[in-house]
């Protein structure tokens, strides 16, 4: 990569706020959404994403004041990847003809020192999902992030004649000390959604408390909040513990915000993004909820 081009320079002006030190969880995650509204120009995040997903995952993106490009073709990722901000990889609707491209971005994203990040959707699937994400794990993600179930099915390691799908069969508590082995082993952030969203690096964990339960009946809630960690991610890279738990929690407001003006899952859709892009300070600063796990 070339560390001259002026989407670099401007990139590193942008980041500069990054390291800063907050007093509390909720000031950092609205300083996190600050810096994604406010950059000079918006955080340009490559999602290589499943096809339920793309739609709500830009929208997300967009609302959130990034810029979404579902670029991920193999032949366009050393043009293109080297000037993102950061990469997104989910393996929802994998084929043979994506992994390539997959891994591909994910070398590219390292050798130009850009954060990316994994979402392992429905990880026990199938043995050769699972070895997949196994693989994608050995390229060094900044941070994984999946419900209880794909949590535990990486740490495990073989595909479960039981695991369902995409959707959980566990609660995200279940799987902690599975997220504090992934983290320590692959040296990355491990986020696993549910009631309680929990973030850990491998030694510190904490749990953020927002969000409502009609969130796991919209197709993609996961993949778009896995989305919102890379935008977090892209501004402060050099905190992706803290930036993932600022997007977890910041995203359920959005959807505790929107669920007051839906009906069911179809308007909640429309009012999360909405809220998204209408999350103000007061809220951020009296809702968010995120705390040490012992
Ligand atoms: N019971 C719940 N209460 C509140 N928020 C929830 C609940 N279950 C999931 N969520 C939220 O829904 C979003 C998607 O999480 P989840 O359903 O676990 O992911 P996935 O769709 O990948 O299975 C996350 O923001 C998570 O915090
Ligand atoms: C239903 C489905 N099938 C393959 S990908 C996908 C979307 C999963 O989205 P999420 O994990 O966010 O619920
Ligand atoms: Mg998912």
């Amino acid at each position: 990569m070339d560390d001259e081009t002026p989407n670099h320079r401007q990139h590193q002006a942008e980041t500069a706020a990054d390291g800063e030190k907050f007093e509390s969880w909720s000031q950092l995650a609205w300083a996190h959404l600050e810096y994604v509204r406010n950059s000079s120009s918006p955080p340009l995040i490559q999602c290589i994403t499943n096809f339920v997903s793309m739609d709500l995952v830009a929208n997300v993106l967009l609302s959130a004041g990034a810029s979404p490009a579902m670029i991920h073709s193999v032949e366009e990722i050393p043009d293109f990847t080297p000037k993102v901000h950061a990469l997104y990889i989910n393996v929802g609707t994998l084929t043979p003809a994506w992994l390539p491209a997959m891994k591909k971005a994910a070398a590219v994203a390292n050798e130009s020192k850009r954060p990316w990040v994994l979402d392992p959707v429905a990880a026990g699937a199938s043995s050769f999902r699972l070895k997949a994400c196994l693989e994608l794990l050995t390229l060094r993600p900044t941070v994984v992030r999946g419900n209880g179930s794909e949590i535990l099915m990486l740490f495990n390691g073989t595909a479960n004649a039981n695991f369902k799908g995409a959707d959980s069969m566990h609660e995200s508590t279940d799987a902690i000390e599975a997220a504090k082995s992934l983290a320590r082993t692959y040296r990355c952030i491990v986020a696993v959604s549910g009631a309680v969203d929990i973030v850990t690096d491998g030694e510190r964990v904490v749990g953020a408390k927002n969000g409502v339960p009609m969130l796991q009946k919209i197709t993609a809630t996961g993949c778009a909040v896995t989305a919102l960690i890379a935008a977090f991610v892209a501004v402060t890279p050099s905190q992706p513990f803290e930036a993932t738990a600022a997007a977890l929690s910041v995203f359920g407001i959005a959807g505790e915000l929107g669920m007051c003006s839906a009906g069911g899952p179809g308007s909640l859709r429309v009012h999360l993004i909405d809220a998204l892009h209408g999350l103000d300070r007061t809220a951020v600063l009296q809702r968010v909820h995120i705390a040490n796990v012992s």
